[in-house]
């Protein structure tokens, strides 16, 4: 038996969207729609308003995923995937979109729906700090450390990751 649906608040603040729903009985994302028309250029991203602030029950999270349709026909990606939707936040949900076509512009009609929502529960953890971490298999491989990325292998020689890495390394 599957558990029951959790009930989550939801308010409109554009009276007219229709509310976040699943496309499928079995889906795992609910398609929220923008609540403004928007027309990006190749590289463009833009904010988008959806319309809907919701009030997730404390150790719940609602993500902000993008749609595979729009990915694969119009090149349409999330800036920030997954978007993190916190317990906590009352504002109205938006989605950062950008249009990752070399090429084609991409618009969007007021109620297309532009992403979907998952919600899920989530732990919250207590940090303990220690000298030295308990051993594993993988140890601190990682990066491609199993190898299998020949796609990227061109870059692999570069320094340009490696910098990258160790500029955010004591923030
Ligand atoms: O795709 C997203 C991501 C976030 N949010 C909202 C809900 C979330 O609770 C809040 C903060 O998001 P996040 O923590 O990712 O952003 P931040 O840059 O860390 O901002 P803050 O300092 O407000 O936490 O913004 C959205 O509406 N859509
Ligand atoms: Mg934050």
């Amino acid at each position: 038996m599957s558990r029951p649906p959790l009930d989550v608040q939801i308010r409109r603040i554009d009276p007219e969207v229709p509310l976040p729903a699943y496309a499928q009985p079995g889906d795992a994302g609910a398609d929220i729609r923008t609540t403004e028309a928007a027309e990006l250029a190749p590289g463009e991203r833009v904010v988008l308003p959806t319309g809907v602030s919701i009030a997730l029950p404390e150790g719940y999270a609602a993500f902000v995923h993008p749609r595979s349709g729009l990915a694969a026909r119009c090149g349409v990606a999330l800036v920030n995937a997954p978007g993190t939707v916190d317990a906590g936040y009352r504002g109205e949900i938006k989605v950062i979109v950008v249009n990752l076509d070399p090429h084609d512009s991409v618009r969007f009609e007021r109620f297309d729906r532009i992403a979907q929502l998952v919600v899920q529960q989530v732990e919250k953890v207590r940090f303990q700090e220690v000298a030295e971490l308990p051993g594993s298999v993988r140890a601190e491989g990682g990066f491609g450390s199993t190898g299998g990325h020949s796609a990227v292998s061109g870059r692999e020689g570069g320094n340009r990751y490696a910098s990258v890495v160790s500029d955010r390394e004591g923030q």
